[in-house]
């Protein structure tokens, strides 16, 4: 697990933009494709600004995914697809095909039961992913994480139900503690299953978390869970307002 620090969130969206397009290049020379997972909350504005400065990602070749969503329309402001929509995607010619949004079916019918959201979501995980090979679980090439004062990332939180799905890759949440209520989020063994991930945080409020987080090996807050079971695939961007409470020894030197 790499840590790193920089003086504020522009140098963090700088970094983040440049391991998105190197994911992204050796992605697609692999595979033809690059298929990414986001978060919502502060990233989709931390990705845009740092991908604002770069040149040369083929972004026809994405597929975009969201490590959790709101259960809101899609032009609702809390839906992360719409803060995303405005940050970058519009900016980057990404077609709306290549975005895998909740279904807007169900929320033309205004489908009312989380479920469906979910299991719809997974079907078209099992479209982009199963046409690779007989997979158990999907591995993206990049899922890019916020994390909450509270240690929680994507829609899964400290002691909840859903840190034990085994099973479903994506799953229904209505009582989000983080507000709107109703999400899905990705599950544990997808997230872990990723080539690689990158956490983002910003801001004094989460220096108490991160040090847990990133130093107390029996922490089973859901991001340290993540960091513990993908430690090899897992890079930490931070400012140093979220760092502060880190030792020396913790952060890697900036690459
Ligand atoms: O849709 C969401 O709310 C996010 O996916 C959520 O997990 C977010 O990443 C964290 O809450 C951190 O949000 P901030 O970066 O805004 O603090």
């Amino acid at each position: 697990m790499l840590a790193f620090t920089y003086e504020d969130s522009r140098q963090v969206a700088e970094k983040l933009a440049e391991i998105v397009k190197s994911s992204s290049a050796a992605a697609i020379e692999k595979n033809g494709r690059f298929t990414i997972a986001l978060s919502g909350g502060s990233l989709p504005k931390i990705l845009a600004q740092g991908l604002a400065q770069v040149q040369g990602v083929d972004f026809a070749k994405w597929e975009v995914f969201f490590a959790d969503e709101r259960v809101v329309p899609l032009d609702h402001e809390d839906s992360t697809f719409h803060a995303c929509q405005e940050a970058f995607f519009s900016k980057v010619g990404l077609k709306r095909e290549q975005i895998h949004t909740l279904s807007e079916e169900l929320l033309k019918e205004n489908e009312k039961d989380v479920q469906n959201y979910a299991d719809e979501y997974e079907g078209q995980l099992v479209h982009t992913f199963a046409n690779a090979s007989t997979i158990k679980v999907p591995s993206f090439d990049l899922i890019v994480l916020g994390c909450g004062p509270d240690g929680h990332t994507c829609s899964l939180f400290p002691n909840h139900e859903l840190l034990k799905e085994d099973v479903a890759w994506v799953a229904p949440i209505t009582d989000s503690p983080k507000p709107p209520k109703e999400r899905i989020t990705l599950t544990l063994p997808v997230v872990t299953h990723a080539h690689q991930i990158v956490f983002v945080a910003t801001g004094a409020a989460k220096k108490t978390v991160i040090k847990e987080i990133l130093e107390d090996a029996t922490s089973t807050l859901p991001s340290a869970l993540i960091t513990q079971a993908a430690k090899d695939r897992t890079t930490w961007l931070m400012d140093n307002a979220a760092s502060e409470n880190l030792s020396r020894a913790t952060l890697a030197d900036h690459f």
